[in-house]
């Protein structure tokens, strides 16, 4: 029995993250007494920000957003700052908490229309978070425009007003803060673009709601993670003194022709850093000798001319995990291996071309996963997912990169690793992580070949493979901050030792 993932890494629905209010009021505290300490958050930021005499511009919606931008105007003007509070609806409409708040706040209350942003030092936008249900329209589009044209300080409470944070998604305008202060735990929208970028600094305040309340005995247990070491760290392969190489795992990598040798050897590079005490290329016949004749001497190669013949190669080699597709190959040879290697019993990831032999047959690899007993990684960015699977419901690139990753790991019953700034890894069991290492740096040719071989490496030491594909998606992301701008893919294994310093036990 693996430890469950800490719960200080979960990322809460809009949905989930309403039960955590309604538990925390089941257990005592008053909803008002969130909304206060949500408010007083907010204020804090804007105090760490600006000074007491400075002009703050307080933007409140008709939910218990804008009550938590009542709290916040109210106690910003006790401490010294001059507050314009406009509200986007009625006074009226304001009902619960969100009443009890406006009705805290003495000073006028402005229509949207009358708002010049750049008459102010400070934004708050406390407009719309949660209760976001459709896009943003007529004077309070015009506003977030105005806004965000002032390049004025703005500080969101929960999420950017017009971002979802269930997706991250935007279906209309959206203010883009340099501050989003958000309570108890965050949403996948502050992790998924463009709401990431839209957020700014993301800051997590306490309000009250403890983890007991929310995650205690009988409830269920998070699904959705922020993809940090403590979510398998402790999984890592760790090798006692006495070990040798084949109890560290020997990977194959399924490599083509003279066309394609360099991808399948930054795979099987990775692979080697990672930790996998062998690592064998297995090639066309024509492509043995140019494989033997460049290094590092670690690796070997070994040709198969069709299916069966690689076939008889994963037979002869004490394997214990394979990666398919970098540089394969498209013909008919590249089908067969990719049949093979899902035949086979041996862990495995399908990158890249293996994932293009398998486009738009879905249903074909859905069917030869779904019979493996063995863990299968797949690792497509969006080009590849969308020629796997498609452009419709439920992956309809208009969804949600979270739900369509999730959808696609049950369908498969494989670990799904959607690449992108915002790698998404999901778990057929339904557990799902966002990743935030990494940078544009890695947006370089080779780079997702070594992510591949760092999976590979890290499956074939044992690692289970959710937990093998977070921390490949971390590591590779880590290595490739290290290096920064100027890095090529040929320097990704190279920087592996020095990411895992970092987590090493
Ligand atoms: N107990 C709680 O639930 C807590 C909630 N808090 C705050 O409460 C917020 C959620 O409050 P609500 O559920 O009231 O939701 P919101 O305040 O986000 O929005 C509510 C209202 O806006 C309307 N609306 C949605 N999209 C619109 C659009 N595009 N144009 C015009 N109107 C639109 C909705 O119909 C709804 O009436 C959180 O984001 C957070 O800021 C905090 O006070 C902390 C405690
Ligand atoms: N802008 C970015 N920020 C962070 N990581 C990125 C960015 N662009 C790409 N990456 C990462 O770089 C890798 C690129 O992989 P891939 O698209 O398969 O490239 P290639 O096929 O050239 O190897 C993925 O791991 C992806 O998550
Ligand atoms: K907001």
């Amino acid at each position: 029995m693996t430890k469950p993932a800490p719960d200080s890494l979960a990322l809460l629905s809009v949905a989930e993250m309403a039960g955590a209010d309604e538990a925390a009021i089941a257990s005592g505290i008053a909803g008002f007494a969130l909304m206060e300490r949500a408010g007083r958050a907010v204020a804090d930021a804007v105090s760490r920000r600006g000074r007491p005499g400075e002009r703050v511009l307080v933007l409140c919606g008709p939910g218990k957003n804008g009550g938590d931008g009542f709290v916040a105007a109210r106690l910003l003007e006790a401490r010294g700052f001059a507050i314009t509070l406009a509200l986007a609806g009625e006074r009226g409409q304001l009902t619960g908490d969100a009443g009890e708040a406006a009705a805290g706040w003495q000073g006028p209350v402005l229509a949207v229309a009358e708002i010049r942003p750049e008459d102010h030092a400070i934004i708050v936008d406390a407009l719309f978070g949660a209760g976001l249900n459709r896009p943003l329209g007529g004077a309070v589009a015009a506003l977030v425009e105005r806004v965000n044209a002032s390049d004025l300080p703005v500080i969101s409470v929960d999420v950017p007003s017009g971002v979802s944070g269930d997706s991250g998604m935007t279906a209309g305008p959206a203010i883009r803060a340099d501050e989003t202060v958000t309570f108890f735990r965050l949403k996948p929208g502050h992790l998924l673009y463009p709401g990431r970028a839209l957020c700014g600094v993301v800051t997590l305040a306490d309000i009250g709601i403890t983890a007991e309340m929310v995650f205690g005995p009988g409830k269920p247990p998070p699904m959705t993670f922020s993809n940090e070491p403590a979510l398998w760290q402790g999984q890592l392969p760790r090798h006692e003194a006495g070990t040798h190489k084949y109890r560290r795992g020997a990977v194959a990598v399924a490599a083509g022709g003279l066309a394609g040798v360099g991808a399948p050897r930054l795979g099987a590079r990775a692979a080697l850093r990672i930790g996998a005490g062998l690592a064998t290329i297995i090639c066309r016949p024509e492509a043995l000798a140019t494989h033997a004749g460049r290094g590092p001497d670690a690796l070997m190669q070994i040709a198969a001319a069709d299916g069966a013949a690689f076939e008889a190669a994963l037979a002869t080699r004490k394997l214990s995990a394979l990666l398919a597709g970098p540089a394969l190959g498209l013909d008919a040879m590249a089908a067969e291996v990719v049949t093979a290697a899902l035949c086979a019993k041996l862990p495995l990831v399908l990158d890249a071309d293996a994932l293009t032999v398998l486009a738009a047959r879905s249903e074909l690899l859905e069917e030869l996963a779904g019979r493996r007993s063995v863990p299968t990684v797949l690792t497509p960015h969006e080009g590849e997912f969308l020629r796997l699977f498609g452009d419709r419901a439920p992956y309809a690139s208009g969804a949600s990169r979270l739900v369509r990753a999730r959808t696609a790991a049950t369908a498969t019953a494989s670990v799904v690793v959607l690449k992108g700034p915002d790698t998404v890894i999901a778990a057929p069991d339904g557990r799902a992580a966002i990743n935030a290492t990494g940078s544009a740096a890695l947006a370089t040719a080779g780079s997702g070949d070594v992510l591949g071989g760092i999976v590979t490496g890290l499956l074939a030491q044992g690692m289970p493979a959710f937990e093998a594909a977070c921390a490949a998606v971390w590591l590779h992301g880590k290595a490739g901050e290290a290096l920064g701008f100027g890095l090529i893919a040929d320097d990704l294994p190279e920087a592996l030792p020095g990411a895992l310093r970092l987590v090493a036990g």
